[in-house]
């Protein structure tokens, strides 16, 4: 389904700022798996979504969706294969639009004709069916502009109307960073259902070990900009965070020893 082979991306390459974000690191995710990623700061994360969202094209290796490659397809024209929800809560939605607007840009995305921001009754049916499940009383705010709503309301609608957008990938970024623990409690349970539900395959970037453990099917640790562990979906079902702790002070270990390999 998505195929990443080989990509690397290095930032201001041969100036004294370069920085290699991503180096030959591959990736190959069937229909409907959910890879949960971690690893360090500047390991290579969010350039590794922003690689397959097309928002930085990658200097060497290609990336295909469903077999199509889609390295040199910019941003917007992969939009329709990719979904995305952002750790900023204000990122995914429109605020100045209603609640309901939004979710008809959502429902509306990616075709190329249809009724736009037109409501009809069907469609409001469907809105207030989809809000009700989000269990936070928003089926009674429809016309409410969304830049009234909490941070994690604004979360939850994101995904939501990432849900409904149905695209090939969903890439989620951090997204409950910025919650509080109730919130992003709230919002990982809504990831698990609309994932489950529509079956969206999915990557995820997290900083939260117990949650990258909790979603998803498959596990990846990266680490200057290569994947250094995985866990399949049969070895990640056994997976606790103090593996994965260890599995970090390996590979500062192997840096320290090669180091000390170098002196
Ligand atoms: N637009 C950019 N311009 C220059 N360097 C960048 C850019 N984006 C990322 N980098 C660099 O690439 C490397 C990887 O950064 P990236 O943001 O992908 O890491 P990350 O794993 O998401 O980190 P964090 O967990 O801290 O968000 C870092 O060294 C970073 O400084």
């Amino acid at each position: 389904m998505l195929n990443i082979d080989r990509i690397s991306k290095t930032f201001f390459a041969g100036t004294i700022n370069e920085r290699k974000a991503l180096v030959d690191l591959s990736l190959r995710m069937d229909e409907g798996d959910f890879v949960t990623v971690i690893g360090s700061n500047g390991a290579g994360k969010s350039t590794l979504l922003n690689a397959v969202a097309g928002r930085y094209t990658v200097d060497t290796g290609e990336l295909t969706i469903d077999s199509k490659p889609v390295s040199k397809l910019k941003e917007y024209q992969r939009a329709r294969y990719v979904g995305r929800v952002f750790q900023d809560p204000m990122a995914g939605t429109a605020p100045d639009l209603t609640i309901e607007q939004n979710l008809a840009l959502a429902l509306q995305r990616g075709k190329t004709r249809g009724l736009g921001l037109g409501l009809t009754k069907a469609r409001r049916d469907l809105f207030l069916e989809e809000l009700k499940s989000l269990e936070l009383g928003l089926e009674n705010r429809l016309p409410a502009k969304v830049g009234l709503l909490s941070g994690g309301q604004r979360q939850a609608l994101s995904l939501l109307m990432a849900g409904f957008t149905q695209p090939r990938i969903l890439l989620l970024d951090e997204h409950t960073a910025a919650l509080d623990p109730q919130r992003a409690a709230l919002v990982t349970d809504l990831t698990e259902r609309i994932v489950s539900n529509g079956g969206l395959t999915t990557l995820m970037v997290t900083h939260n070990m117990e949650q990258a453990l909790k979603l998803g099917n498959r596990l990846i640790m990266m680490h200057e900009g290569r994947i250094v562990f995985q866990a399949s979906a049969e070895e990640k079902q056994h997976l606790t965070v103090p593996q994965l702790l260890a599995e970090f002070a390996k590979i500062k270990g192997a840096t320290f020893d090669d180091r000390a390999l170098l002196t």
